[in-house]
């Protein structure tokens, strides 16, 4: 009968559906545990693989829908993309014009996996819709898996994804080819992916989608380079102003500003970070008067030049800048909805990176986080994003500043007591700290100042998992995840009987080193960051060359210094527009944050004595201020009146002393209260710390 016939047809679809679904599964969980030869397996999609297990927690068989950012995120991230979407538009059309009736789709993503552009051959629209190809949907690997998108996005190269090299089984009829897009500085972008259903394998493919990216990439830096003069270069004259051309901005002063891919090969260098920011006179014999000359000539004829580095020669062209250089302006950093506290850590240092996968594979593990680093590395910015970005992040997290509470207090603190525990407790008794963290995060600030006597109870609360608070006889159970931190060399200390050695291997289950800022690779990006932040919702322009001189210097301070030092320059700055005029380089001996552990500060000389003079008194002159200040509730033009000073000297003295509220706070914190419960702040405030 016909209807038994299509029961049967339909149930036995549904068992071999199942059964291929199984089968997809064991296959992924033999790479991942290395019983298939690397001949059987594409090591870069078993490391996908291990990555969904591991740091995702994916299951293969989970049905997933993309999930779709909203109209206006949307909108944002295109904005965000600027010219580079429109450029891209161009290629994506030529390219689906090239894939007509051959059952594909075009996509854009930006650098989070969110799907900006669509094009897609009219027969693969039904395919497309049910994988879910559409604008806005997020096609992260940690979201979906392996994926063409995801996993080129992930490794920041060119990948291919054929149909059961797809970690979920609902994409194993897909074949993905794509390739990602820089910008000139060597941040991903975006990238371009080909998808089509499972006739569609070809490597051609992922041979055009390459050179459509390159093709993008050229065209939006060229677009990019226009306030900049431009070297165009190749070894061979005729290849000049083609595709594998190198081209590399410098401005002018001679600061070279970025370069596309092939001026990274061409001159033999691993990453942009080796060649941004350096001189163009460090790269070429020639000087920097000769390039800025080539570039008045009328017909641009390329000009040999040699390499500084070797005898190799390049033919080059120089081109003057288009237009103006322009300050950027700073936009409000608001957080895409993908994005979670922990990529939020990372702005391209590879030490951070790290980090920040390490922290993410122990997330939601019972595993201790031990921090290390000089003062202001931003170690209790890190435990409050590990704190977020877990499934304890509804729950408070709790922070104790160890070297804060005198060493008689800090028991009572930690434990809590009952009523009466003992002379001068208050009347209720107290919750401690500890159990105001149960079922969230406890974080151990300065765990290396922890007095030894206390170092045993703590121990044992780990262990047990329960606290007797003083003066109480039953033990109360807790639910709580340890991070600690601490700016000292705690197998030092193991070493010379200073801290337990049990409570140090509890204490480090991973440690992280969080680097100093002088050390990290992407210091710019940092300061930009920063500055977004600080800047918040006002209209303001930061000159480039402010930001690669704040790059320069050695912070001994680290973030925290960064950030009193960006603060006070926009306390002080009367304009819309932030420049090297702005910064006073005194503010760095003076910053509140120089203190602690890190580079030594060289001290700058005094310009005349009368500044001499000014340094004796300015302990007493920063005392009168503070108190000043604090007795108007740090409102600076109550404090002007008080003091009849003007409310512009009044800034710069705070500027000069390095006195702001924030730093006035953390130190009576410090004294007083020693950390406090910390809720999920809303997004948009993650990077703020008022
Ligand atoms: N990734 C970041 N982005 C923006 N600001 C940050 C970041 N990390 C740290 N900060 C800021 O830098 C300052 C110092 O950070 P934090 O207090 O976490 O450092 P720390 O290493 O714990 O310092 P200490 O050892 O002195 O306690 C804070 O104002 C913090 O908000």
């Amino acid at each position: 009968m016909p209807s038994c016939m299509s029961t049967s047809t339909t149930e036995e679809n549904v068992m071999r559906i199942e059964a291929k679904g199984q089968g997809h599964a064991q296959l992924i969980e033999s790479a991942v545990h290395g019983q298939l030869t690397t001949v059987d397996i594409n090591q870069d999609v078993r490391h996908s693989w291990c990555r969904c297990i591991d740091s995702y927690e994916l299951d293969p068989l989970q049905v997933k829908k993309p999930i779709v950012v909203t109209r206006s995120d949307l909108q944002m991230r295109r904005e965000r993309l600027g010219a580079l979407l429109s450029i891209a538009r161009i290629e994506m059309l030529n390219l689906s014009r090239q894939m007509r009736h051959s059952h594909f789709g075009v996509m854009l993503t930006d650098a989070d996996g969110v799907i900006v552009n669509y094009l897609g051959d009219p027969a693969f629209s039904e395919v497309a819709r049910r994988a879910g190809f559409r604008e806005g949907a997020v096609w992260s690997e940690r979201e979906l898996g392996t994926n063409g998108m995801g996993t080129c996005i992930m490794m920041q190269r060119p990948v291919l994804i054929d149909r059961l090299e797809h970690f979920l089984v609902q994409n194993i009829a897909l074949t993905c080819s794509a390739a990602p897009i820089f910008d000139m500085r060597g941040r991903l972008l975006a990238a371009l992916d080909i998808s089509g259903g499972p006739d569609a394998v070809q490597m051609h493919t992922l041979a055009l989608v390459e050179i459509a990216a390159q093709n993008i990439e050229n065209r939006a830096l060229l677009e990019a380079a226009r306030p900049y003069h431009l070297l165009r270069f190749h070894p061979h004259a005729e290849f000049i102003s083609t595709p594998g051309e190198g081209l590399l901005m410098f401005d002018s002063d001679g600061t070279v500003m970025g370069a596309n891919r092939s001026a990274l090969e061409l001159l033999s260098l691993r990453s942009h970070e080796e060649l941004c920011g350096r001189s163009i006179e460090a790269v070429l014999e020639n000087s920097l008067e000769f390039l800025l000359q080539l570039a008045t000539r009328p017909a641009l004829r390329p000009e040999a030049l040699h390499l500084k580095s070797r005898q190799q020669r390049l033919f080059v062209t120089v081109q003057a800048p288009a237009c103006e250089p322009r300050a950027a302006p700073i936009k409000p950093l608001t957080a895409p909805p993908v994005l979670d506290s922990l990529e939020l850590m990372d702005a391209g240092d590879p030490v951070v990176l790290a980090n920040q996968r390490i922290a993410r594979r122990v997330l939601n593990r019972d595993i201790s986080v031990l921090l290390l680093g000089e003062t202001g590395t931003g170690k209790g910015y890190f435990a409050k994003a590990i704190h977020k970005a877990s499934t304890r992040a509804d729950k408070p997290l709790v922070s104790v500043n160890c070297a804060a509470i005198p060493e008689m207090l800090i028991e009572s603190e930690l434990f809590g007591y009952r009523p009466g525990a003992f002379t001068g407790a208050a009347r209720q008794g107290h919750t401690g700290r500890i159990l105001q963290a149960n079922g969230g995060t406890l974080f151990l600030d300065e765990i290396g100042d922890m007095p030894l006597s206390v170092q045993a109870r703590v121990l044992s609360v780990l262990e047990d998992r329960e606290v007797v608070p003083l003066g109480g006889t039953h033990p109360v159970p807790v639910d709580i995840r340890i991070i600690s931190a601490t700016h000292r060399d705690l197998v030092e200390m193991v070493a010379s009987g200073q801290f337990r050695d049990d409570l140090y291997y509890r204490l480090n289950g991973i440690t992280l080193t969080l680097p100093p800022l002088r050390e990290r690779q992407d210091i710019i990006e940092v300061i930009r960051r920063m500055l977004a932040i600080e800047i918040g919702e006002q209209s303001m322009r930061v000159d480039e060359a402010l930001v690669r001189r704040l790059a320069r210097l050695p912070w001994p301070g680290n973030l925290r210094q960064l950030r009193n030092v960006l603060r006070n320059m926009l306390a002080m700055s009367e304009g819309d527009e932030l420049t090297l005029d702005d910064f006073d380089e005194r503010c760095l001996l003076s910053s509140s944050a120089a203190r602690g552990t890190g580079a030594p500060v060289t001290p700058l000389p005094a310009e005349s004595p009368a500044e001499e003079d000014a340094d004796l008194l300015g302990s007493a002159e920063c005392e009168a201020l503070r108190r000043a200040l604090e007795a108007c509730g740090w409102n600076v033009s109550e404090a002007a009146v008080r003091l009849h000073i003007s409310r512009k000297t009044i800034y710069r003295k705070m500027h000069r002393h390095g006195l702001t509220r924030e730093a006035a706070l953390d130190g009576r914190e410090a004294v007083h209260a020693g950390g406090e419960a910390l809720r999920p702040a809303p997004r948009a405030a993650q990077f703020r710390d008022d």
